[in-house]
């Protein structure tokens, strides 16, 4: 099924008075390596970005150095034992026994020992990159597995693959990217999130989500990392209703997968696809008692955070179709020319109460999101735009997001 902006609800849960750093969510990562110290900084900085609680960190020193510069509230020991909801492994790992410094090869052998320790522990992982080749040396018990959540790309689904000594069956498409990942998701008893420009979330119990299709501004070194860090952190911050309801994990994942794309689409200015994709489900729930938003104090805030959110996603510009196709950037050459039939099609840019309450949701997350991938996003930047680099001025607003942390070196220029 497709992932909607419904299946987002309630994912961020807001602190309660009964809340405490332990209980919205603890991450630990084992990220990053010598020769990968970036992919470290990336995948814990946006875990930390992300909401969760409290996140430890374990990496090599130029990572511990750079955290602690811009993330201080990141502890930097993360180990087997530890009590953690969500771990993050193997992000920046060329393979957990291909790692060229000793301490990187205790931190592969801590991953094993982590990943065979999950369900003893109540913790759930996020599976990365070098950490994939877990599954190909370690034998993993089902409950294990089914607490993981693995994340290759297509690159890493053919080495695992060959690494298990398999293939896939001759009946299956190399292009269907669907069935490759649930094939993946039943062989291993895991969660798989297939990577692409279309990104496929499969569950071991066959459930199937397909993400909107992301910003190709994407395709740049280290979204992917960030995009393990994010999920890691809102696998934490709902590791209580997990417990409970395992079978949610792959819902889970797959809103980390639509966070990050629309945190991308943001940086990107690229926001067309996601505004649509905002509208493109309408939920009757959240309808029935419009008194819910009146006068109070929350109304205020809301409707400022609602305001400055439909400005940064250029919603006020959408009704006006001309407007829109100017000012929406990358994509918008899809807009079709104006006509009363088509125009109907746009979104009118008003939002239903459904849509600000996931909207709401999404703005405890977003501009964190949208931070990392910000820092990521260099090369982003520089391409979408190198004629004019201040055309990124109206971007400034984002640094000016209200509660918005000025890491990395100030704000957005
Ligand atoms: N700044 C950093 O520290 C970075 C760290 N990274 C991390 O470093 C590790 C290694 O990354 P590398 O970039 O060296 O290598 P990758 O693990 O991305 O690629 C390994 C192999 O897979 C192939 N491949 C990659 N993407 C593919 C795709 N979409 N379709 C088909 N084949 C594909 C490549 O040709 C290569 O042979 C990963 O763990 C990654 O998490 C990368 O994110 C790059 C940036
Ligand atoms: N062409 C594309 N369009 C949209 N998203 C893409 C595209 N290519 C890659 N992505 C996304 O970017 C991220 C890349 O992750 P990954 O391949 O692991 O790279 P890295 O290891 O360098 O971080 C994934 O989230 C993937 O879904």
């Amino acid at each position: 099924m497709d992932i909607t902006p419904e299946h987002l609800v309630g994912l961020f849960p807001a602190p309660t008075p009964q809340d405490s750093k332990y209980t919205r969510g603890v991450v630990g990562l084992i990220t990053g390596t010598q020769e990968y110290p970036g992919a470290g900084i990336l995948s814990a900085s946006a875990a930390a970005s992300c909401g969760a609680g409290y996140v430890r960190y374990s990496g090599p020193p130029e990572a511990r150095m750079a955290l602690l510069m811009n993330h201080p509230e990141i502890v930097l020991s993360a180990r087997p034992g530890q009590r953690i909801d969500a771990w993050v492994v193997g992000s920046g790992f060329p393979g957990l026994f291909r790692t060229e410094t000793s301490e990187d090869k205790d931190r592969g052998a801590d991953v094993i020992s982590i990943l065979s320790s999950l369900d003893d522990m109540d913790s759930f992982a996020v599976v990365d990159a070098g950490a994939l080749e877990a599954f190909a040396v370690a034998d993993f018990e089902a409950r294990n597995c089914a607490r993981c959540v693995i994340t290759p790309h297509q690159g890493e689904v053919e080495r695992l693959l060959h690494l298990l000594g398999d293939e896939l069956p001759a009946h299956y498409p190399q292009q269907n990217r669907t069935a490759t990942a649930l094939y993946l998701a039943q062989k291993l008893g895991c969660t798989v999130v297939f990577k692409g420009a279309r990104t496929v979330v499969a569950g071991a119990d066959g459930t199937m989500f397909t993400c909107p299709e992301a910003t190709h501004w994407l395709a740049t070194a280290g979204s992917g990392d960030v995009l393990a860090g994010i999920m890691g952190a809102m696998i934490a911050l709902n590791a209580a209703k997990l417990q409970d309801k395992p079978e949610m994990l792959s819902q889970v994942a797959a809103a980390a997968v639509c966070v990050h794309s629309l945190a991308a689409g943001m940086v990107s200015e690229d926001i067309y696809s996601m505004h649509e994709w905002l509208h493109s489900h309408e939920s009757d729930d959240f309808d029935d008692d419009e008194d819910d938003f009146e006068d109070s104090d929350e109304d205020a805030e809301f409707s400022k955070q609602i305001s400055e959110l439909r400005r940064l996603m250029g919603i006020p510009e959408i009704p006006d179709k001309t407007d829109a196709s100017v000012s929406l950037g990358q994509g918008s050459e899809d807009i079709p020319e104006s006509s009363d039939a088509e125009a109907s099609d746009m979104p009118d840019g008003e939002l239903t109460e459904g849509h600000q309450i996931i909207l709401m949701d999404l703005i405890r997350a977003l501009p964190h999101a949208m931070l990392i991938l910000r820092y990521t996003g260099d090369d982003i930047m520089d391409t979408l735009n190198p004629q004019n680099p201040d055309e990124f001025g109206q971007f400034g607003g984002v640094g000016g997001y209200p509660g918005f942390p000025f890491r990395f070196g100030g704000p957005l220029q």
